[in-house]
């Protein structure tokens, strides 16, 4: 099918981004709808794309071959509850964006025999540079399947792992990953500051540092180790900056915090569980 309805429910920071990103993709915005509780969000939304906007879930869903469901986990479970009965009538290929929630319990609130896929989107999707790990039910078929990876690559990559639990993994390396690169430029605009440049100065050097090398890492034959080797000449500067990094924990303060996101997915998967 091409261009598909999609209606997401939920137009918050996860769904706007996609939304965006589909609409600059060239994705016919006459094909998503996108629902809120608040006017004021769906304002916020159409401002960057001219998507149609409703307060009303079920209608959003009456015209749907894929729902979107882009709440936030807390309160996913009474919104389902809610949305059930037009899913059910309408039976759209549906798509969890949300952290931790497993594909049984979705079942159990919207009810069996869906097509039932969970995504991991990143918000870099506003700039088509997303990457999203998918993982669906048996019920989805195979045109659903292209569905989903149609859309999600129409923002990015799209991946789609063996075992749902992999998902939790794909939440701890690329759905949060953003803030960590982001928690990294903003400690390097500092460390800047700190030896003398201008706030401004800074902060272009290191967004264009960290384009540039992820630009390099994407198009290289090289392996990241290998890339970080060529800058590093020995007994020069890089080596030391390498050397403090190392000697301070990087990698293990990497696997711990990732661990520490994978492990919070599993929590709350069993918290709203029920
Ligand atoms: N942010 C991220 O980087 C990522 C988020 N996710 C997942 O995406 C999901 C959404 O997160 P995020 O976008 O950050 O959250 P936000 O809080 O930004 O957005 C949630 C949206 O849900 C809407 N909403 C709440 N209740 C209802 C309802 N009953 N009917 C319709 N809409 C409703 C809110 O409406 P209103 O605006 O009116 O309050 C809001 O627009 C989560 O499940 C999260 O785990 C996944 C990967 C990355
Ligand atoms: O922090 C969160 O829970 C969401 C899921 C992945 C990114 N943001």
């Amino acid at each position: 099918m091409a261009d598909p309805i999609i209606a997401f429910i939920g137009a918050g920071n996860m769904s706007s981004t996609i939304i965006g990103g589909l609409v600059a993709k060239g994705y016919p915005a006459a094909n998503i709808i996108a629902t809120a509780t608040r006017q004021a969000s769906l304002d916020k939304l159409t401002a960057i794309a001219p998507v149609t906007t409703t307060l009303d879930n079920q209608a959003a869903i009456a015209q749907a071959d894929v729902v979107v469901l882009g709440v936030k986990p807390q309160v996913m479970k009474s919104v389902c509850l809610t949305l059930a009965p037009a899913i059910q009538a309408k039976k759209p290929l549906v798509i969890s964006l949300a952290a931790g929630l497993t594909l049984n319990s979705f079942s159990e609130w919207l009810g069996e025999g869906l097509a039932l896929v969970r995504c991991m989107p990143n918000t870099p999707s506003l700039v088509q540079c997303g990457a999203s790990g998918l993982y669906g039910n048996a019920a989805v078929s195979p045109a659903q399947r292209d569905m989903a990876d149609s859309m999600m690559k129409a923002v990015g990559i799209s991946l789609w792992v063996e075992q749902e639990s992999d998902i939790d993994a794909v939440t701890a390396v690329s759905g949060s990953g953003p803030a960590y690169y982001f928690l990294v430029m903003e400690a390097m605009q500092a460390a800047g500051v700190q030896l003398g440049l201008s706030p401004e100065v800074a902060r272009q050097l290191t967004l264009q540092t960290a384009l540039g090398a992820a630009t390099m890492a994407s198009q290289s034959s090289d392996e990241a180790a290998e890339l970080r080797r060529k800058v590093t000449s020995p007994g020069g500067t890089t080596e030391q900056a390498i050397l403090s990094l190392q000697a301070d924990g990087l990698e293990a303060m990497f696997a711990k915090a990732m661990t520490a996101c994978r492990d919070r997915a599993i929590v709350m998967a069993k918290e709203m569980a029920g």
